[in-house]
């Protein structure tokens, strides 16, 4: 199969966790009749970004948000990449944890950020997800019948290690629950998801939470697709919304046949001595 269907819910991010997953319903039941064969939620989209409430949010896997995910994909029978949430394990360690739900509502694969969002700009913004996150420590790449895809959460794209480790493991779209923010949201959304998807020659998706004004912080949005070529397939503004997009698995072929660049790297001479120092 070579075209598949996606759908970005760029949705609001209330106190309330349930309600978002309500939210969620109505967003499905909204675009079912477009078909989806994917559709992306955004980074926490149940729990208000703030550090201070990832704990107290979070939930063991099959938790009750987990629940309703797992019935949402089967019930519209999609793939479903269950934006992120508080994840806590036995030892009471929380991860920023995205769950991947297959059609039949079957978890396929679970993302747990890898790099954990500490920045201090000053005069703009500072969070510090290492004060109650545990930053997971694998890639994450599963199988579907359009082929291997990716996920990410947000800073991860910062990293092109991780999505050159995806791409080398099959991934033929990445996809990326983020949430950038007013001070690096218009300088560098945009910019990373087209630099990872010319250096990879991939499709990457991005689902943002729509903006809320009067949030602790502020989400960006602008949920994003970017092409093998690096152009910008279709891209939302801050408010409420759906992105939908079709991405072509044979134009992504034909861009790595016509540029290359996967086939010309020099493998023999990279080091990962010289890439990891
Ligand atoms: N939630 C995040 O990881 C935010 C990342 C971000 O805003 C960035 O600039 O990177």
């Amino acid at each position: 199969m070579s075209k598949m269907k996606i759908a970005a819910i760029q949705m609001p991010t209330v106190i309330d966790k349930m309600e978002n997953v309500k939210t969620v319903k109505n967003y499905l039941e909204k675009i079912k009749d477009e078909k989806p064969d994917f559709v992306i939620l955004p980074e926490m989209f149940c729990c208000p970004y703030q550090t201070e409430n990832f704990p107290v949010y979070a939930e063991e896997e099959n938790g009750s948000v987990w629940q309703q995910l797992s019935a949402y994909a089967k019930q519209y029978g999609i793939y479903l990449i269950g934006g992120s949430m508080p994840e806590k394990d036995a030892e009471g360690n929380v991860y920023n944890t995205s769950y991947i739900f297959n059609r039949e509502g079957k978890q396929i694969g679970k993302h747990r950020k890898a790099h954990l969002f500490d920045i201090d700009v000053k005069g703009g913004q500072t969070f510090k997800e290492s004060d109650t996150l545990t930053a997971g420590d694998r890639d994450t790449v599963f199988d579907t019948e359009f082929g291997k895809m990716g996920v990410m959460l947000c800073f991860d794209i910062r990293f092109p290690e991780l999505s050159r480790m995806m791409v080398n493991d099959g991934a033929k779209v990445i996809f990326v629950p983020a949430a950038f923010n007013m001070t690096t949201g218009p300088a560098h959304w945009e910019l990373s998801f087209r630099t990872r998807a010319l250096d990879n020659q991939i499709y990457m998706v991005g689902c943002a939470p729509a903006r809320d004004i009067t949030a602790g912080y502020i989400s960006w949005g602008h949920s994003i697709v970017t092409n093998p070529w690096g152009a910008v397939v279709d891209m939302l503004d801050e408010k409420e919304g759906i992105l939908l997009a079709e991405l072509d698995m044979g134009y992504e072929e034909q861009v790595r046949e016509e540029l290359p660049l996967l086939k010309s790297r020099r493998k023999d001479m990279y080091r990962l001595e010289k890439l990891c120092r």
